[in-house]
């Protein structure tokens, strides 16, 4: 199996064992290659004291967590992880444990990790040692601590996320002890930092399998997104809906590609339902502005999780325009054109199908597809929806006498025209308009 591990992680190898020390791949990079994936990353574990891998790549190395044993080792394009052979204590943060004790022993090493599929070692020339049965669990779908669950947790509560997060990806069952223990140390998550939960989340909605560790684990999930916790069992009162609201929310999320843009608005969609929800004097119930409030709610959630401001905007606009009515018109397609973009209207449009599909019947369909037939012919005869795609600018109007703010303000009044098809996107025309407007004011060479 030696031609499996890369030239450069190799050499690292070679040379560490070359010096009389005993030096092994380790964790995720042994658990991927056995299922036949590209690791993205290699680390690598080792008898040597950071010092003496220091003194074997010299020049080559950047101390970066020398605390915890760990140096890297430049090799070409990369940097490689290399870290001493260790026994933990708890976990400050999630990645870093907060007293380390080095060891002699590879097996003591592998003791201390996760999950079994992440406490392999590989040798350069493709020994496997695995003490806690990784292989066959791989080889069985099955995520289970290395040894007590309790106290894997309890070191490192980041490892319920990550638990989940690996069951989503790859379509493992996380084995009862486990997942008892995980459900049962939930509270944990408070002590980890969002921006760990966010990472760990984000991969876990984007995974191909996330939709049984969703309905599997609500209760976990509302540790740090609460709002989940009234969705579960939530009845819509819809003709349109079977589901509750959270199961709804979990088949919408199926419904889009595994992108985090799309994957999160669907998890938001609705957030404001339940919230929104009122019964009339009738008994008939409503859900009174829901998008805002999902709006609303979703902003707080994305903010907790510490998402980037511009993916939280645009997660946002996707919520609020949900539900929103699209005049299946041109001037109706037009104008969500200009105020959303080709490219947030094409995001729009997959959210609406997906909603739609996550519903018992999927009423509507035809209205959706009326809305891309009608964009498809927008698109066809090249109409404008931007400033950017307007026949005039900014420094024509200056030529026409327009001045500061009003130069803005009359773009968009030319461009209001032109996405309401009243005016073609045709210089002279809209040029001669801006003129008029203006009085006729000179400077105008067309
Ligand atoms: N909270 C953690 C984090 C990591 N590890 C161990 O450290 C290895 C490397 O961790 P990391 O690079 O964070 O994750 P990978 O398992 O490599 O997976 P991925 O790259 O997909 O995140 C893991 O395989 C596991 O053996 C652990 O025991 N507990």
């Amino acid at each position: 199996m030696k031609n499996v591990i890369p030239q450069d992680i190799a050499e690292v190898l070679d040379k560490l064992s070359g010096s009389g020390y005993e030096a092994w791949c380790v964790g995720g990079c042994v658990r991927d290659m056995l299922l036949g994936a590209d690791p993205q990353d290699w680390d690598v574990t080792t008898s040597a004291l950071p010092e003496q891998v220091e003194r074997i790549f010299p020049g080559r190395t950047i101390p970066t967590g020398v605390k915890h044993g760990t140096v890297t080792v430049l090799s070409g394009v990369r940097g490689i992880e290399v870290t001493t052979f260790r026994r933990d204590g708890a976990y400050l943060d999630g990645r870093h444990p907060e007293q380390v004790t080095f060891t002699a022993s590879l097996r003591e090493d592998l003791a201390r990790r996760d999950f079994t599929v992440n406490a392999m070692a590989m040798g350069v020339d493709g020994t496997i040692v695995d003490c806690w049965g990784g292989r066959e669990d791989l080889s069985r779908g099955i995520l289970r601590c290395v040894g007590e669950a309790d106290r894997r947790f309890e070191e490192d509560a980041l490892r319920i996320m990550r638990a989940l997060r690996f069951a989503a990806v790859l379509g493992f069952t996380i084995e009862q002890e486990t997942s008892d223990s995980l459900r049962r140390s939930r509270q944990r998550l408070r002590a980890i930092a969002a921006e760990r939960i966010y990472a760990e989340f984000t991969k876990l909605i984007c995974g191909k399998h996330m939709a049984p560790i969703l309905r599997e684990y609500p209760d976990v999930l509302a540790v740090f997104l609460p709002e989940i916790a009234p969705m579960v069992g939530f009845d819509q009162r819809n003709p349109h809906h079977c589901y509750d609201l959270w199961e709804h929310t979990i088949r919408a999320m199926e419904a889009v590609p595994p992108e985090a843009v799309l994957r999160y608005t669907m998890l938001l969609h609705d957030v404001g339902k339940v919230k929104s929800f009122t019964v009339d004097e009738k008994g008939v119930g409503h859900f009174y502005g829901h998008p805002q409030l999902s709006r609303e709610m979703g902003d707080a959630i994305a903010r907790r999780l510490k998402m980037d401001n511009e993916r939280r905007e645009l997660i946002l606009t996707l919520v609020e325009w949900h539900d929103r009515v699209i005049p299946r018109t041109e001037k109706g397609v037009a104008r969500a054109l200009r105020k959303l973009g080709e490219e947030r209207f094409r995001l729009l449009i997959q959210v609406k199908r997906a909603d739609n599909l996550a519903q018992a019947s999927q009423v509507f369909q035809k209205e959706i597809d009326r809305l891309e037939e009608i964009w498809a012919n927008l698109a066809a005869q090249s109409r404008c929806f931007s400033l950017r795609q307007l026949a005039v600018n900014g420094r024509d109007l200056m030529e026409l006498g327009y001045r500061g703010e009003e130069i803005g303000r009359e773009l968009e009044r030319l461009l209001d025209l032109v996405v309401d098809g009243a005016k073609a996107n045709d210089r002279r025309e809209l040029l001669d308009i801006a003129r008029r407007r203006k009085g006729g004011a000179k400077g105008s060479t067309f």
